[in-house]
């Protein structure tokens, strides 16, 4: 009896080993290899499929090497920002095919099927995430289907033209803020050299802070400095190679995230609750982005005769909150002229010429320079059939860079492009989406907008500058495309 129980146990372990080395197998090159036959079947070039890694270990490799020396300021960024993929369009053509480990990636360059991808949400969805990502982009961003929908819809709200207008006092105070610490820096002689990066840095999550939180501004700094904390980690650890069960282990990081996600969550938590009670209390909501969010969250739930499953849970909200911080740090600095008015929303609004500015910069530097999308089931997209499992690279930056789209001269920073609007530069095609399109379009983009040319119109009310002839110019990409060795100007106070 005791052999058999024994030979059972033994037969147990093998079945698994086998079952386990069959997923492995699989994983690493069964899957890949039938993926990569399907999709080269339908004229795709591109790099053949490499044991586990694909092209991670290229891909890195060239981006340490770009990021190794600067370029010309009037040079071409692409091979810098995004060498491996601007390689392989010069190679195979505007559609091919790469390996982001063993996940096949088709880049797509076509304006109308971007239009397809970004118009069909069922179909392209989000591509996976791993769980230290997970740290940072949550909530609106990653969900999908209902889910997605009952987010969007109680969320839009908070971001409706009239409600920005509310902020716009919130975001006048922290750029002066940040234009009274210039000031004191700028000698007698009326001029100094800064640094201006960490101040936009900073001073973008100051707004968010403010506009999302208000009253609570001293807990919402606090959670932009956590924030920021854990997106250095998390940073760390997209570029490395992601062990599963790895965030599990006692080590001295994988601790200080935790502790920083439960600091976070409890300061939330707290300000939510406070909230909570001032609205059951029929105290008037807060005009921010958590009090809009909640009002709008509450109307839902009265709405649908108190049904809970249509609204918002604490638990949803706080990771709404924490997405805010990661999504709507990212500004630009361009130029403009504003009498010597306090500029409020209307003031702001009349700001073409920093508008076109302000587009220009965004087609040359999206923030976001590259989209991805997973396809799940088998896709139709033009002429091919994308199987299930596929990922779609759209590089924005690719496109709004081509000659193609733009004319000869797409590589110089011309403003003027956009006197007429955005579909007159673009004629119409998706050739120009900082802000992606369709129904996931950014839901912050007025409110980043606006802080953009709050921002440069407090500038040049009180500064003249020129480019620092120690500024080094240096674009990469970190999550979002960042100057690597900062932002250095010329202030000269006026
Ligand atoms: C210049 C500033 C900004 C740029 C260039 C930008 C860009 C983008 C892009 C490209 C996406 C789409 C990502 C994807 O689908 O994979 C996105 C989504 C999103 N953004 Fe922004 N963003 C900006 C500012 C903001 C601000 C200020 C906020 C909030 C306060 C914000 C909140 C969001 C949210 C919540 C989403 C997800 C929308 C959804 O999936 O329905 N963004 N943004």
């Amino acid at each position: 009896m005791e052999i058999s129980l024994a030979k059972i146990a033994i037969f147990i372990v093998l079945i698994t080993i086998l079952r386990l080395g069959w997923i492995i197998l699989n994983w690493v090159w069964i899957r890949p290899k039938r993926l990569e036959k399907c999709l080269r079947e339908q004229g795709l070039q591109g790099n053949s499929y490499k044991l586990l890694f694909g092209d991670l270990k290229q891909i890195l490799k060239m981006k340490d090497q770009a990021r190794s020396k600067p370029i010309n300021v009037a040079g071409d960024i692409l091979p810098r920002v995004i060498p491996f993929h601007h390689q392989m369009v010069e190679n195979y053509g505007k559609n091919c095919l790469m390996w982001i480990g063993p996940t096949p990636m088709v880049i797509v360059m076509n304006p109308e099927e971007i239009k397809d991808i970004f118009n069909n949400l069922n179909d392209f969805q989000k591509t996976p995430k791993s769980p230290f990502a997970k740290f940072l982009m949550t909530g609106l961003l990653e969900h999908e289907g209902e889910k997605w929908t009952k987010h969007r819809k109680i969320m839009n709200p908070a971001f409706r033209l009239e409600k920005l207008k509310q902020m716009v006092p919130a975001f006048y105070d922290c750029c002066s803020q940040m234009i009274d610490e210039w000031k004191t820096l700028v000698t007698k002689e009326g001029s100094c050299e800064l640094d201006v990066w960490p101040y936009l840095f900073n001073m973008s999550g100051y707004v968010i802070s403010q506009a999302a939180f208000g009253s609570s501004f001293e807990e919402g700094r606090r959670i932009f400095r956590l924030q920021n904390e854990q997106a250095k980690y998390t940073v760390k650890l997209l570029f490395s190679v992601y062990i599963p069960g790895w965030r599990f282990l006692p080590t001295k990081m994988n601790k200080r995230m935790k502790e920083i996600e439960n600091e976070v969550r409890v300061i939330l938590k707290g300000i939510i609750n406070k909230r909570e009670k001032a609205m059951k209390e029929g105290e008037v909501t807060k005009d921010d982005l958590l009090g809009l969010l909640m009002e709008s969250n509450y109307r839902e739930i009265q709405e649908h005769g108190n049904n809970q499953k249509v609204g918002l849970s604490i638990e949803e909200i706080i990771e709404e909150c924490k997405l805010f911080y990661f999504a709507g740090q990212e500004t630009t600095a361009a130029l403009l002229y504003l009498g010597d008015n306090k500029p409020d929303y209307d003031g702001l609004n009349r700001l073409k010429i920093v508008t076109m500015i302000l587009y220009e910069v965004l087609r040359l530097y999206p923030p976001g320079f590259v989209i991805h999308r997973a396809v799940k089931k088998d896709t139709k997209l033009g002429n091919l059939v994308l199987p299930a499992g596929t990922q779609l690279c759209l590089p924005t930056i690719l496109l709004q860079h081509a000659q193609e789209f733009w004319g000869e001269d797409s590589k110089e920073f011309k403003p003027e492009r956009f006197s007429e609007g955005v579909s007159k530069a673009t004629m119409g095609r998706i050739t120009f989406f900082p802000f992606t399109g369709g129904p996931r379009i950014c839901i912050g983009q007025n409110f980043g907008l606006i802080e953009a040319k709050m921002t440069i119109a407090l500038i040049l009310q009180n500064f003249r500058f020129d480019l620092s002839p120690s500024y080094t110019h240096a674009p990469f990409s970190v999550i979002t495309l960042q100057p690597q060795f900062g932002a250095h100007i010329i202030l000269n106070k006026l």
